[in-house]
């Protein structure tokens, strides 16, 4: 993706795309895999003109032009679903866009380039939004200046085939309440959202729907009727989970209401609300993860499940880590006064010793766990950089991989033992989620296109990727841990099909068992899986049996598979099994459908090996024999596998530990190619067939072990490498003398990124975990997309004095704690943080609680700890200027507290600009004469840089705006 604006205010201009970032709420457009609808922002100033040029992949629909930052929340009316309330257009909603269509030419390559104009004048705040539609040529939007877009009301909420399917199936057995569940596909879905972030913040912020929005909302009517207020879900934990039924229209009119909006609006820009389906955040919950553990997200964009997943990981650890603070500082005080006192030995025999690894870790409180979350699609895995950013976790790892051929990760290797070589350690994971592609049909109350678009062939033709999938995340899970695999079809070809066929793979119900989550999540309504299905061929024949497939001698071509039929008869433990799995029906309690089993690994996997297999009607078939072969297995054991290259000429897929390359994402052996062996076996059905994507291919005698399937990896890959410092880099010296950093915070997880590792502009921070990670993949081409938390910006800075390294806001909370007192401000009143919140340059002078500390503490970064009943343990980073102070802290967070602790609608304002601005015009002019330095000047001068430091705070403070 690459944008640029060429001309602004008439000056030509090459901005390119470091200006423009992806706005936080880009999501999958509905029903369409790849594809979703996002939207580009930058702050504009004022009134600008220029002229957009776009070039690439993705697919630009209209320029939007936005009045307010509060449509940095990218929504429209056009059936998406990402505003609060949606049931009709409507101008006066804030969330109303307006947007005319670029020109018409789609495709790939492709260059655009329009004028644009923003239409507010004075409004610092004012974004440009570029909305685009990304690898979906045929998704076009109703709007009313353009009739050439979908209008999503106009679909027909009717499909006989669809229907006719389920009611075949018979998913729901019950007549009456088939005819329940069918009519709850017709109606609109409720507005759901979670609170995000560490639990002590979501907290927080839900605190305030309850005590401020809730009681204002409840018992309201509307033209004479009772309007519902929000509800919590009744089985989502702590009351973080809510939905709201009501529609845009009475939203608009009705005051409490239109504050409600107002405050998810807010809390969603800056990302304390995540909008998420009520369904979808089950599977996360039922993962029972744990703040040691390593997860494996395998199908993770657009990120809302992998959110869920690193708060979990994070769970406690504010307790904990405030904990361990109390008693490591107390320590060191202790030391402290000890050294002063030479005579008092006592103090220092008391010392905690200073940890490394995992181990300091677990000393500061902090998490050991890990949370990797990949996707397929290069584009999409930068969604979860995006959805996690506000997160601010050091244990996340993105990736980019087919996860069908997710590569072992290598670990540190175990020492050298009796002069052996050292042996090679591989990264196994406690927990596992399967989020599979589908065919989403449980998604047709937010996604008409289903009603349009539904085929059998849709569920039918993902079966396989599924299967290989879930098959390899049982593979890298750790026997004893839980994987939870989740759709949200309703089909059970996607769904128990998938799970059964997986099972049967990996050795069976002694090796991976369902587990019984009946006793989870009490208030979920919900039905059993399925333990009989039948499998439709796409021209509408259906099979009950795999046996009638290969009996009918049709030649079918929509690559049914054994794999895709139920269990048989001699198979009933694994059947009972299946009804452990979870079905979320969308009448049940007025969500979408959703379908998720939990397994465990019980014992290593001896996966069997894919291969081809049966023949129907002269027609090649793909299948999988093992049972009664000498086919190799796929060993899952904890030490790396020989490689074993079958016999039998049937080719294996990646064990655990294969070596596979890993810079090649879905580079793999061939498994396709049917070989005499195989077809011999045809008639002594395999336990499990997983069909090949090239079915027709020519058979082969003889494996070649070098041939390799190259299926291009979605998207270019191109990522800066992820450098380690050493503790004892100057750079590191400096910043842990000025901040006064505890000897017990991590000195060996800081990082950058670029080949020299040279701290340039940023320094990161990553658990331990993920830096051993990153170091001992390093040079194998792994395909690590992200990594690291901001910790420190390098800062212009006039007072010699100073750090140039100020501390991030997102490193923030990481570090906080342990921040010597000597850069530590505390704040008591209400108005200072007011005041600090509100206006971007504070003079010092206008702070009185904090002006007299602010004034001895030197220039620079320092923590504000604020010392307020209701908001205790926030913390922020203030900066201090010569004459100024600034919160360092993105705009829409700003506008977000300024609105849930001050009730002040207006935001943030920045009073000294035009001063700043003639100031500056000033110097431009005074430069031009050359004067004798006396004195005077040289106050000046130093006034002038105290202004371009500013501006300097100012320019970063607005890319951190842009990237949230
Ligand atoms: C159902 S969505 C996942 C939704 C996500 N778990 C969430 O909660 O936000 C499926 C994702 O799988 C990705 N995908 C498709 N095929 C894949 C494959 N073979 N390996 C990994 N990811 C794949 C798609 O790009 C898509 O982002």
């Amino acid at each position: 993706m690459h944008f640029k604006i060429t001309q602004l205010e008439g000056k030509n201009l090459d901005l390119d795309s470091k200006n423009w970032e992806l706005a936080g709420n880009l999501r999958e457009t509905k029903g369409e895999r790849n594809a979703y609808h996002g939207a580009l922002n930058r702050c504009m100033d004022g009134r600008e003109r220029g002229r957009v040029c776009y070039e690439g992949a993705a697919v630009p629909t209209r320029l939007i032009e936005a009045p307010t930052d509060k449509f940095f929340l990218g929504v429209d009316d056009d059936g998406d679903d990402d505003d609060y309330g949606d049931d009709d257009d409507n101008d006066e909603d804030p969330l109303d866009l307006h947007g005319f269509e670029m020109p018409s030419q789609r495709g790939y390559g492709v260059r655009e380039e329009m004028d644009f104009a923003t239409e507010c004048t004075g409004d610092t705040n004012t974004r440009l939004l570029l909305y685009f539609d990304y690898r979906f040529p045929k998704l076009k939007h109703r709007h009313r200046d353009n009739d050439n877009r979908t209008d999503y009301t106009a679909i027909e909420k009717e499909n006989a085939n669809f229907k006719a399917y389920y009611r075949a199936q018979g998913i729901i057995s019950d007549d009456e309440e088939f005819q329940k569940f069918w009519a709850s596909l017709k109606e609109t879905l409720p507005t759901t959202w979670r609170f995000t972030g560490s639990k002590g913040h979501a907290v927080g912020v839900r605190d305030t729907l309850l005590t401020k929005h809730i009681p204002a909302l409840t018992n309201t009517t509307f033209d004479g009727a009772a309007i519902p207020a929000p509800t919590p879900l009744p089985w989502y934990p702590d009351q973080l989970a809510w939905q709201l039924t009501v529609g845009k229209q009475v939203i608009r009119r009705s005051p409490p209401f239109k504050q409600l909006q107002a405050f998810l609006v807010s809390e969603t820009s800056s990302g304390n609300i995540s909008r998420q389906e009520a369904v979808s955040m089950i599977p996360p919950l039922l993962m029972d993860v744990e703040s040691h553990h390593t997860v494996l997200d395998m199908c993770a964009a657009p990120g809302s499940k992998t959110a869920q997943l690193i708060e979990a990981v994070h769970s406690g650890e504010e307790d904990r880590v405030a904990e361990s603070a109390k008693r490591l500082n107390g320590v060191l005080a202790r030391l402290a006064e000890a050294s002063k006192q030479l005579d008092n030995p006592t103090a220092v025999d008391n010392d905690v010793p200073v940890e490394t690894g995992e181990a300091a870790e677990r000393l500061l409180g902090r998490s050991t766990g890990l949370v990797i979350a990949n996707d397929a699609d290069y584009k999409r895995s930068h969604l979860l950089i995006h959805q996690t950013k506000r997160l601010n976790t050091p244990n996340f790892i993105v990736t980019n991989y087919d996860a069908t051929l997710y590569p072992p990760l290598r670990l540190a290797p175990l020492p050298a033992v009796d002069g052996k070589k050292p042996q090679q350690q591989y990264l196994k994971f406690d927990r596992v989620l399967c989020d599979v592609p589908c065919s989403g049909d449980g998604t047709v109350r937010k996604n008409p296109l289903v009603w349009r678009d539904w085929n059998v062939s849709n569920g039918n033709g993902l079966w396989s990727t599924q299967a290989r999938i879930l098959v390899r995340g049982l593979q890298l899970l750790k026997v004893g841990g839980r994987l939870v695999y989740s759709t949200c079809s309703l089909n059970p070809v996607e769904n128990e099909a998938v799970v059964h066929a997986a099972i049967e793979r990996c050795g069976g119900a002694d090796v991976v068992e369902v587990v019984d989550v009946s006793d989870r999540l009490p208030g979920l309504a919900r039905r059993d899986g399925l333990t009989k299905w039948k499998v439709m061929d796409r021209d509408g024949t259906w099979f009950e049996t795999w046996d009638e497939v290969r009996d009918s001698g049709i030649p079918y071509t929509d690559r049914l598979t054994r794999g895709m039929f139920p269990p048989e008869e001699q198979e009933g433990e694994t059947a009972d099994m299946l009804k452990r799995a979870v079905r979320v029906y969308p009448h049940l309690q007025d969500t979408g459908g959703f379908f998720i089993a939990v397994l465990r690994k019980k014992g290593p996997i001896k996966a069997a090996p894919e291969g081809e297999k049966v023949q129907t009607g002269g027609q090649k078939m793909k299948g999988v024999g093992v049972e009664g072969t000498d086919a190799p297995a796929l060993a899952d054991v904890d030490t790396p596998m020989v490689e074993a290259v079958p016999s039998n000429g049937v080719k294996r897929a990646l064990g655990d530990e294969e070596e596979a390359d890993p810079g090649s994402p879905t580079k793999r052996q061939k498994l396709e190619e049917p070989s005499p062996a195989k077809e011999e076996e045809s008639d002594n059905p395999a336990p499990l067939d997983i069909p090949s994507s090239n079915q027709n291919a020519a058979p082969k005698e003889h494996d070649d072990p070098k041939e390799t399937i190259h299926k291009k990896p979605r998207g270019n890959f191109n990522e800066e490498p992820f450098k380690y410092l050493q503790p004892t880099h100057a750079v590191l010296a400096a910043i842990r003398q000025f901040y006064d950093v505890s000897r017990y915070f991590p000195q060996e997880n800081f990082m950058v990124r670029n080949a020299e590792g040279i701290p340039v502009r940023t320094i990161y921070y990553t658990s331990c975990l993920a830096r051993q990670i990153l170091t001992h993949n390093e040079g194998r081409g792994v395909r690590f997309v992200h990594c690291g938390v901001k910790m420190f910006n390098k800062q212009e800075v006039q007072d010699p004095e100073a750090c140039q390294w100020r501390i991030q806001n997102e490193g923030l909370p990481i570090i906080e704690s342990w921040v010597g007192e000597r850069r530590v401000v505390y704040l008591r009143q209400k108005e200072t943080l007011r005041w600090l919140m509100k206006e971007l340059f504070p003079r010092v002078e206008d702070c009185p609680e904090i002006k007299e500390r602010m004034e001895s503490v030197g220039g620079g970064c320092c923590v504000l700890r604020v010392e307020i009943e209701g908001l205790d343990g926030l913390v922020l980073p203030l900066w201090k200027s010569r004459y100024t102070l600034n919160l360092m802290l993105p705009k829409e967070e700003r506008r977000a507290m300024l609105l849930r602790l001050f009730d002040d609608t207006e935001g943030p304002m920045d009073s000294t600009k035009e001063q700043r601005e003639a100031d500056a015009r000033a110097r431009k002019e005074a430069g031009k004469a050359a004067e004798p330095v006396t004195e005077e000047k040289e106050e000046e001068d130093m006034e002038a840089k105290d202004e371009d430091e500013k501006e300097d705070v100012l320019d970063d403070d607005d890319e951190q705006i842009v990237e949230a």
